[in-house]
């Protein structure tokens, strides 16, 4: 069992579940887990998929999310982040990135990546 964490911005939403539905077989096929920050797994949810909330984004979703990278619990990162808005805990976001790149963690932060990475995973 592989663990994805997965977390879109409110811009990006849409793109992640139209994402997670064009690959609805595959992370079924290759047992992965899901995990979320809240709303990102709010939506996550609404679309059909288990997947496990954690905080909203600005409340420290992110945060929870990076220290389970820090801890070796998470195999992928899929962050549709959206570069036209501006983000209050943007040092969180930071922090997430920066641990996937410690720990050699797959990060993608655009649908083109992620489905690269959901290919090779
Ligand atoms: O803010 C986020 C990522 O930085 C996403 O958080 P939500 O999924 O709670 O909107």
């Amino acid at each position: 069992m592989k663990t994805v964490a997965i977390i879109a911005h409110n811009g990006k939403k849409a793109e992640m579940v139209q994402f997670l539905n064009n690959h609805r077989e595959a992370l079924q096929a290759k047992n992965i887990t899901l995990i979320a920050t809240g709303t990102t797994g709010a939506k996550t949810e609404s679309a059909g998929f288990e997947v496990e909330k954690l905080l909203s984004g600005p409340l420290g979703g992110d945060a929870q999310i990076a220290s389970r990278i820090a801890e070796g619990k998470v195999d992928m990162v899929i962050f549709f982040r959206d570069p036209l808005d501006k983000h209050p805990h943007e040092p969180d976001i930071f922090m997430l990135m920066r641990l996937c790149d410690v720990h050699d963690i797959p990060l993608a932060t655009n649908p083109a990546s992620a489905r690269l990475l959901m290919q090779a995973f």
